[in-house]
């Protein structure tokens, strides 16, 4: 049976930082499909763009696998022989739950699945990378640097999908987007207690960007195009391709 999530259901005296532990490993399924409006959107069309981008002879990257669901989604879609999909995250509780489910996962496609940290790891002969709601969680500060490395190892005609939580420079949009992302938490069965301990967990552990720090990062890398093919709220995707 699925389990619920109940993290921050509890009044606690002292909120601390977030982290992918145990607790949030055995629930963050529904975790992630309650708190991301557009998840299961997002996630599913990893299937669509496997099919179209991923080429022979390549790897495709799921960085922040967490549970594994992008790197299932793209395992899908791949229909070319010879493709590798490297999976990473640097959370044991989410890479040992991660290799069960790839474990018991029909599909074939060649699957690595990798306890490191997304800083450490070579990125090469890329056909796909996936960063899904993980690069809010990287130091800011190195941000940049990892867009290179991601950009260096795409083969032309690469894609990179980048999906997350954003920030708006207009307040009032910035106040909209997020008063009706916490409205959407609450209509998926989170409490005012549950939403506000969560926020206050994040606070300087998830950082957003705005978009336009998004696409002016992905165009200094040599991203030749790139752009938003989903947003719901301040959650956002973006497709950024390599010629
Ligand atoms: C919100 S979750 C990602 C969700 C996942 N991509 C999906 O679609 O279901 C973020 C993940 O990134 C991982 N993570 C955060 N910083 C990382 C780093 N520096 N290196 C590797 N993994 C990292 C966390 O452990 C966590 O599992
Ligand atoms: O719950 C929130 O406020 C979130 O931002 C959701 C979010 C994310 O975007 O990564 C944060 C932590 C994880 O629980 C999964 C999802």
């Amino acid at each position: 049976m699925e389990k619920i999530d109940k993290v921050y259901a509890q009044y606690r005296e002292k909120v601390c930082g977030f982290k992918f532990d145990d607790a949030v490993a055995s629930v963050f399924d529904d975790m992630i499909r309650r708190s991301v409006p557009g998840y299961a959107t997002v996630i599913g069309m990893a299937k669509v763009f496997a099919e179209h981008y991923a080429s022979e002879n390549t790897n495709c990257y799921d960085l922040g696998c967490s549970l594994g669901a992008t790197t299932l989604a793209m395992r899908q879609g791949i229909k070319k022989p010879g493709v590798k999909i490297i999976a990473v995250d640097n959370s044991h509780s989410m890479i040992e739950q991660c290799r069960k489910h790839v474990n018991s996962d029909v599909n074939e496609a060649a699957v690595d699945v990798i306890q490191a940290d997304i800083a450490d790891i070579c990125i090469e002969n890329a056909s796909i990378v996936a960063m899904n709601y993980t690069l809010q969680f990287f130091s800011p500060d190195r941000r940049k640097e990892l867009i290179q490395r991601i950009y260096e190892g795409l083969v032309p005609g690469g894609l990179l999908i980048l999906s997350e939580k954003i920030k708006f420079d207009d307040r009032q949009q910035n106040n909209f987007q997020i008063d009706m992302y916490h409205e959407f938490k609450r209509l998926n069965g989170y409490s005012s207690l549950e939403v506000s301990q969560k926020r206050k967990a994040l606070e300087n552990v998830l950082i957003p960007d705005t978009l336009e720090t998004h696409y002016s990062r992905l165009k200094d890398a040599g991203f030749s195009r790139s752009w938003l093919w989903f947003q719901c709220f301040n959650f956002a995707s973006l497709a950024a391709f390599k010629d």
